[in-house]
Parts: C-alpha cells; structure tokens; sequence
C-alpha cells in the first residue's frame, strides 16, 4: 500500500526532528510529516547530504502557508553540543519541538570474532548512545518548558529476537528498546510518549549496501522467510510513523509495533513445511491415523 493514511494537516504545526532524515527511510518519513503539515528538522553528520535532501523535499511538498518546512542541520547524534545545537537551532526557527524520531544507526554485517572493539563501539556509539543522548536532551527541553512531546525510536525485530552477524546493532537496538520503556512510564507523569518501531526488510542503499552486499545477495533472497513474500513498503512504515507521532495515538506509550510481513513469526518451529506437498500431506494423514488405530487396540 503506497499511499498515505492519516487526514490533510494531521500534523499541522507540529515540528518533528528526525535524526538520519537526508537518507533512506528517515528521508521517506519526513516526506510524509511534511506532506501531514509538520515541520522538520533533519539532522546528521553530512550536511552536504542533508541539503540536497531538503531541497528535494522541499521541491516535492512546498506549501505557501508557512507549514511543512525543512531545515537541515549537520549533528552526529554521539556529541551533545551538536544534539543541543539542533535543538536550539529548532526552537528558533520554528518555535517548538513537538516530536523526536531517532532514526540514526550505524550497521554492517560480519561474524563478531572479527571485530575490533572500535567497530564494537563505533555502532553502539550511534545507535544506543546517540539515541539516548538525544531523548535525553529533548526530555529535559519538554520537561523544563511544560512540553508534551513524543519519542519515536526506529527498532529492529532483532532487538528482541537477538541475531548473529549483526551482534553491536542487536546490542545497541536492545538497549534503546529497553530505554523507550523505561521512560514510557517514568516520563509519563509529563505527558511525554515514547514508543518504537521494529521494521522488517525495507529496501534502501544504506541498509543493503552493508547487509546484502556481493556474494551475500547472491545467497540471501530477503523475501523467502517472511509469510507475505514482500519487502516492506517505505509509505507503510511512515504511515505507523506519523501515526505514533501524532495525537492519534495520545494513550499508546512503551509500545513496540513490528511491522515485517510476519517475517518474526518464522521462529514457529513447523512454518518450514510450506515445502510439504499435498501429496505428501495425504501420506502424512494417513502414518499419523494409523498411529491413532494403533494406539486405541
Ligand atoms: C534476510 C533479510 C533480513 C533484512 C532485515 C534487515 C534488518 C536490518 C536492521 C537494521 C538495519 C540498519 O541499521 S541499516 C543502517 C545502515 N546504515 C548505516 O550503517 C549508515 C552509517 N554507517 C556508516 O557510516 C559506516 O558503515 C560505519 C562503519 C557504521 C561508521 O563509519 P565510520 O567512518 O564512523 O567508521 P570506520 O572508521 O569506517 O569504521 C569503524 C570501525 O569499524 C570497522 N568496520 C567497518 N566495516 C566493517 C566490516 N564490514 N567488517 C568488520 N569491521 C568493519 C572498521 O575497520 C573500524 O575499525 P578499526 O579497523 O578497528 O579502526
Ligand atoms: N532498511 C531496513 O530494512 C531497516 C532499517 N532499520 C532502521 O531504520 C533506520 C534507517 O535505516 P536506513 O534508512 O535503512 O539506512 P540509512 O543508512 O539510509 O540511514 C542511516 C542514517 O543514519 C545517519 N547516521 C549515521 N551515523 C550517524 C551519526 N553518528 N550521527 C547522526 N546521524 C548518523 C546517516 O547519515 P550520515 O551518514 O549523514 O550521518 C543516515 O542518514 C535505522 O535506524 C535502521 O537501523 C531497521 C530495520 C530494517
């Protein structure tokens, strides 16, 4: 489904920072917050990247009113004067911050006994400590100035499954879920909301660059293992996105909605047997019937 689901000015005079917003599913999420009304922040390390972003999205949803502006400034989400700059830079140009969506990460597959502990560190860095530094800073904000606001955390299903081959992510997603939590019911009392989102399989150059790369692509048909046989479509996640961020969803906090085409559930132990022919199936019935007579005489 590729089409937008929340009504015209669902986000209207909210403004959302969205850290990693230049690229991948970040860009395709603030497109729609702009397209909703909000304006955006987008924040990450290449400023370069971020201003062709802005101006791309800009071209695309310019509105006359004043609502749904961009404004893109360089932050590497491990350095909190950068964070602070962001935020400060944000209140000046659009007078509040209504919405965070950490949506930074760092990944890139590899057995683990092959890692430095700066390669350990360097994804754990962005995505566990550039995701609580900057929750923490916007917390402070809102709490000081009597704020409502709402976190959105980008997850993985892995943060709760675990996986192998991507150790520092699962480490760092785990840890992030868990702060989400955390502060759902410790912030609550503000007014403040803090859920997360674990995507399946959603295209983009960043992620399939450093996880599907050559000869990986080769073996690895990322649709095989999940029940709806597609990858996810970027208007579905910013869809749940926007949703989240919006006052729609005012009495869901902590919450972490998967959405992966059922990819999670292949951990049921029989879900291989959709190999099992018809044929076969008959055969089946017919041993475990004969087990059922034999074991009644
Ligand atoms: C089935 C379908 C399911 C599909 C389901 C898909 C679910 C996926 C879920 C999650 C997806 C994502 O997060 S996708 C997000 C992907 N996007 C990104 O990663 C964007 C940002 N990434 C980056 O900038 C880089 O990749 C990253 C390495 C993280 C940071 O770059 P830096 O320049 O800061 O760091 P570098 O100096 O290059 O590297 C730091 C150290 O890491 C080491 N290093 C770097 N790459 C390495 C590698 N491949 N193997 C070993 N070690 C590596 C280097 O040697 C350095 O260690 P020393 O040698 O000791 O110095
Ligand atoms: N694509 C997928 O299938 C899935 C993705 N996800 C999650 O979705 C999110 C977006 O990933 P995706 O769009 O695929 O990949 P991208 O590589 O496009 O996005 C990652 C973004 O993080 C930014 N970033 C990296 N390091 C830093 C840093 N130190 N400070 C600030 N920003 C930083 C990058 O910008 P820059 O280099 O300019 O800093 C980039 O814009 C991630 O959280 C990822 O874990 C989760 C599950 C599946």
């Amino acid at each position: 489904m590729n089409q937008g689901m929340l009504r015209e000015g669902a986000l209207q005079g909210k403004t959302i920072i969205v850290t990693g917003g230049g690229t991948g599913l970040g860009k395709s999420m603030s497109r729609y917050f702009l397209q909703l009304g909000a304006n955006v922040t987008i924040c990450s390390r290449r400023q370069n990247v971020l201003d062709e972003a802005a101006k791309e999205l800009m071209d695309e949803t310019g509105r006359s009113d004043g609502s749904g502006q961009v404004l893109a400034l360089a932050c590497d989400v491990r350095n909190p004067q950068e964070i602070e700059n962001v935020i400060a830079e944000t209140v000046n140009r659009f007078g509040r911050i209504d919405g965070l969506l950490n949506n930074s990460a760092g990944n890139f597959i590899s057995p683990t006994e092959r890692l430095s502990y700066k390669a350990f560190d360097v994804i754990v860095d962005i995505v566990l400590r550039g995701t609580y530094y900057f929750t923490l800073a916007v917390g402070k904000h809102w709490i000081e100035n009597q704020i409502k606001g709402t976190v959105l955390n980008i997850s993985t299903t892995y943060a709760q499954t675990g996986s192998g081959y991507v150790v520092p992510s699962a480490v760092a997603k785990g840890g992030a879920l868990i702060m989400t939590k955390s502060l759902a019911a410790e912030w609550g009392k503000y007014g403040i909301r803090l859920n997360a989102i674990a995507p399946g399989p959603f295209p983009t150059k960043g992620a399939w660059d450093r996880l599907f790369p050559e000869p990986l692509m080769k073996l690895m048909d990322p649709t095989s293992r999940i029940p709806l046989k597609r990858v996810g479509e970027h208007q579905e996640l910013a869809n749940l996105a926007a949703y989240l961020l919006s006052d729609f969803s005012g009495f869901v906090t902590g919450e972490c909605i998967t959405i992966d085409g059922g990819e999670v559930l292949m951990a049921g132990e029989f879900n291989h047997l959709e190999q099992v022919s018809s044929e076969m199936w008959d055969v089946i019935e017919q041993t475990i019937k004969q087990a059922n007579r034999a074991s009644k005489s």
